[in-house]
């Protein structure tokens, strides 16, 4: 397929969703794209490995968690850190699509979290980083939101995150299927964490079920 052939209907995904992306913005994402088919060959990024099906899978799935984040961040800056990026899923699709939110990719595996590096720098995007570190092994810094996609249950996710929480921040993680089991697992394992809204993504091309669950710790009672 042409690159002109993929443009096209990303630019229709992003236009339904309402993002108002710049040309600039989508020539960006056509660059990741690029980047991200030529260099899963070495960094094994991805088990995706045709770039139709990961400019539907990856960047238009990841494209649909932007509204929901721009109606939290309300205009205001914000840090976010991607757990368990991978390739940069969906923390370099944010980081094009809004450059007011900083954004930091982690993940265990060196040559993704070097990826990324290398994505920052290629792209000129000054507000993407890339962490090579076990999450929980990170030294703790402060966060407004942090996300996941394909990452763990959201009981580990919430627990080998929690240290890099700001006060007032939040969690957001992209689920498949309503995640039933693991809200169960999640309200045993730390009752104390709320998740104060569960929405359906709806992402333009892909025929699947999709959700966004943010949580956040109970506020503390004021003395
Ligand atoms: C299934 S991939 C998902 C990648 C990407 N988020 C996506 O949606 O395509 C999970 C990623 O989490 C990383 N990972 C697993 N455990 C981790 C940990 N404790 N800390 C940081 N990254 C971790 C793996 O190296 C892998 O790249």
């Amino acid at each position: 397929m042409t690159e002109q052939a993929l443009r096209a209907p990303l630019a229709a995904a992003a236009e339904t969703l309402s993002l108002g992306l710049t040309d600039l913005q989508l020539d960006r994402l056509m660059d990741y794209l690029g980047l991200l088919s030529k260099w899963n060959k070495v960094y094994n990024l991805t088990a995706v490995r045709e770039p139709s099906a990961m400019l539907t899978q990856h960047l238009v799935d990841s494209l649909s968690l932007i509204p929901p984040l721009r109606r939290h961040a309300a205009g205001q800056q914000l840090r976010l850190m991607d757990v368990g990026s991978g390739g940069g899923l969906p923390g370099v699709v944010i980081a094009i699509c809004d450059p007011s939110i900083d954004v930091t990719c982690v993940d265990a595996v060196g040559k993704k979290a070097f990826f990324i590096a290398q994505v920052a720098a290629e792209l000129g995007l000054p507000n993407l980083h890339g962490e090579h570190s076990r999450v929980e092994k990170l030294k703790a810094a402060p966060f407004d939101v942090i996300t996941s996609r394909a990452f763990a249950s959201l009981a580990d996710f919430t627990e080998w995150t929690r240290m890099h929480l700001k006060p007032g921040a939040v969690w957001a993680a992209m689920k498949g299927q309503h995640p039933t089991e693991e809200l169960n697992e999640l309200a045993q394992r730390a009752p104390e964490l709320t998740v104060f809204h569960v929405e359906q993504l709806q992402v333009p091309g892909l025929d699947a079920q999709r959700c966004l669950l943010w949580i956040r710790p109970e506020a503390t009672p004021s003395t």
